[in-house]
């Protein structure tokens, strides 16, 4: 895994447990917590857009998203501009999310996963390289 990432993290209620987890789960890492900082009910948008536009200004290598289903803080990272935000359930998914979509926010579905898989697809999404080359044409033309 690459060292010395700034990486911005935000999560709902459903998402506030293992958001703690990671906070203390990697050591080389440099974290801002967006929010929410406690199990109470909280919409994930309010998080979303804060770790969305730490990543599109520059101010973040990587974000982290964390909610139920991830789908909600997918869709709402994935309306900033230069946001590729994907979700990724397993290491299986992380690798293509980064080598052919240059991925630069993992969202993770906390209902449908437990903190060990968590763990091993953080750590396969921190490893992996974007390819570049046929990768980056398709991605070029993501934006509209
Ligand atoms: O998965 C989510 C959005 O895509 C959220 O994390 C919520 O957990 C989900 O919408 C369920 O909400 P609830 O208030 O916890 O019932």
């Amino acid at each position: 895994m690459k060292k010395g990432l700034k990486i911005a993290i935000g999560a709902d209620h459903a998402g506030f447990e293992y958001k703690q987890a990671i906070l203390g789960m990697f050591n080389d890492l440099t974290f801002k917590d967006f929010g929410t900082y406690s199990a109470e009910s909280a919409d994930y948008p309010d998080f979303a857009h804060l770790v969305a536009s730490g990543v599109e200004n520059g101010e973040f290598d990587f974000g982290i998203l964390i909610c139920g289903s991830a789908n909600g803080v997918a869709m709402t990272a994935n309306k900033h501009q230069g946001i590729r935000a994907a979700i990724c359930w397993k290491p299986e998914l992380a690798i293509p999310a980064r080598t052919h979509n240059n991925a630069n926010i993992i969202c993770i579905p906390a209902r449908h996963m437990s903190i060990d898989e968590v763990k091993e697809t953080l750590i396969t999404f921190f490893t992996e390289e974007f390819e570049g080359g046929r990768h980056a044409r398709r991605v070029d033309k993501i934006s509209c």
